[in-house]
């Protein structure tokens, strides 16, 4: 299948190792399909430890002279491949549809996003700023200085397969760092264009390694190497405790933004046609794959059944179908896996009680869709209150009082996300305090950007990504100490 690029050079079907585009030592190539149709798009190397070692080894030594640069010289090499990107914004956005299956209008808004994250974090790399500290010896001056970690390792999903390297890598960059990165198996395609465009733009060889193929002997590699500084992953919560164990043998420093299980809660005094909106953007954007999306939606009784109601007039006029057709709002989910997972959630959902509004079935397109679906009646006992979905099911739940409420909302090991509506600024404020997890939406159903600060809480993860606070996952304190002042 080609994809009509207009710059063809973008879609590389090789692995970058030291500013050297190559194949896997073994020959092996690991083939990539479209999750709306099927068909092949291309193939990418199917590598192992031996290359992600010496993928590790070129970011070493690239990194040695990196972070000799000043902080400007870097921001101005991070601007060239922001500029770059967002100059590319379409032909990213068509291998992103081809590869993932979001919608290209979507597609095109997580271009920018990613973007963004370059910008920011170039902008950020002049301000690494230290500190200073009033000596409790009068012979003394205390100064804080702040060093890049240095060789970053970084593991990214399938569900934003732009977004995620950039929150990664440009922080890394900016601050110094060099990066050996394992984009997801499904959605290599993408993170493998960033690169093109990062060697573009005057990334020095060696600071932003690519490797694709064997997750296991990748991430093994990545965390038992002593050259590996940190370990920045995003993805499951089960995968991250996996790789923290790994990790502890090195002791690394890790950044580890894992699974959700948002709760959007409308409560009686919301703005109902406000929060529909809300529920629809949160629940339904990347077609409820995103570690973000709402998963439990409770709804106060006295509005359950107009917000019920109104929900589902909003989610028909959602459009299932291939990402790249116009007007389309939902593609397919990622695999199969993914499909099994939601249909699991429903069946078990309608054994203990809950009935359906809509949807509930594989589509008839076939392949991967899914029918947008709605289930009301659901209960705590349900694996939909217990799991993260990451599909197009939005059960909702019936609530009477705001302490019944907190105590449901807060009842999961996971940390991520909540959002709720509410025209009260004293609940507000209570029940924004309350909530335990890392970010809140009050009367939004949309909170991320780079300027954020994006992490979890609980076991949903370790660390901030965006934001000022995301750079200071990439560097070491130091104190100085002058003595005989
Ligand atoms: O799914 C993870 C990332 C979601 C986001 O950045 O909005």
């Amino acid at each position: 299948m080609s994809i009509p690029l207009q710059h063809p050079s973008l879609f590389r079907q090789q692995a970058l190792i030291g500013g050297l585009w190559c194949a896997a030592d073994s020959g092996i190539l690991q083939p990539i399909h479209n999750p709306a149709t099927g068909e092949l798009i291309g193939q990418v190397p199917y590598m192992g430890a031996a290359e992600t070692q010496r993928a590790i080894a070129a970011a070493q030594a690239a990194q040695r002279e990196w972070k000799q640069r000043t902080g400007k010289e870097r921001a101005a090499v991070l601007r060239r491949w922001f500029e770059l990107v967002m100059s590319h914004q379409e032909d990213l956005a068509q291998i992103l549809t081809r590869e993932q299956g979001r919608p290209l209008a979507e597609a095109r808004g997580e271009i920018a996003y990613g973007a963004s994250f370059i910008e920011w974090f170039g902008e950020e790399a002049k301000r690494t700023y230290g500190d200073t500290i009033p000596s409790p010896q009068a012979s003394q001056r205390i100064v804080v200085i702040k060093q890049p970690v240095g060789v970053v390792a970084a593991i990214t999903p399938w569900n934003f397969p732009n977004a995620m390297v950039t929150r990664k890598a440009a922080p890394a960059l900016a601050v110094g760092c060099a990066v050996v990165l394992k984009p997801a198996p499904q959605t290599p395609f993408s993170a493998l264009a960033l690169a093109v465009l990062a060697e573009e733009a005057g990334l020095p060889p060696g600071l932003l390694n690519v490797v694709t193929g064997d997750a296991h002997a990748i991430g093994g590699a990545m965390t038992s190497s002593t050259a590996v500084a940190k370990l920045s992953f995003t993805g499951s919560t089960a995968v991250g405790k996996l790789l923290l164990a790994q990790c502890a043998g090195t002791v690394k420093r890790v950044s580890m933004e894992l699974g959700g299980n948002a709760p959007f809660i409308v409560f009686d005094d919301a703005d109902v046609d406000a929060a529909v909106a809300g529920a629809i953007a949160s629940k339904y954007r990347n077609n409820g794959q995103t570690c973000v999306c709402a998963n439990r939606i409770y709804v106060q009784s006295g509005i359950y059944d107009a917000f019920a109601s109104k929900l589902a007039s909003a989610v028909r006029q959602l459009k299932v179908g291939n990402g790249l057709e116009d007007g389309i709002t939902l593609g397919p989910l990622i695999d199969e896996r993914a499909l099994l997972k939601v249909e699991a959630h429903i069946a078990d959902a309608l054994a203990k009680g809950a009935q359906l509004v809509m949807g509930g079935r594989r589509h008839a397109l076939g392949h991967n869709f899914f029918e947008p679906t709605i289930l009301v009646n659901a209960s705590a006992d349900m694996r939909v209150a217990q799991e993260e979905t990451f599909g197009p099911l939005a059960p909702l739940f019936r609530f009477d009082t705001e302490e019944e409420l907190l105590r449901l909302a807060n009842a999961t090991e996971s940390g991520l996300a909540s959002y709720f509506y509410s025209r009260d600024i004293a609940r507000c404020w209570r029940v924004a305090e309350a909530l335990e997890t890392g970010m809140v939406g009050i009367n939004t159903g949309l909170i991320t950007s780079e300027v954020v600060p994006f992490g979890g809480i609980k076991q949903s993860g370790l660390g901030r990504e965006g934001s000022y606070y995301g750079t200071d996952e990439y560097l070491n304190i130091k104190y100085l100490c002058f003595g005989g002042q």
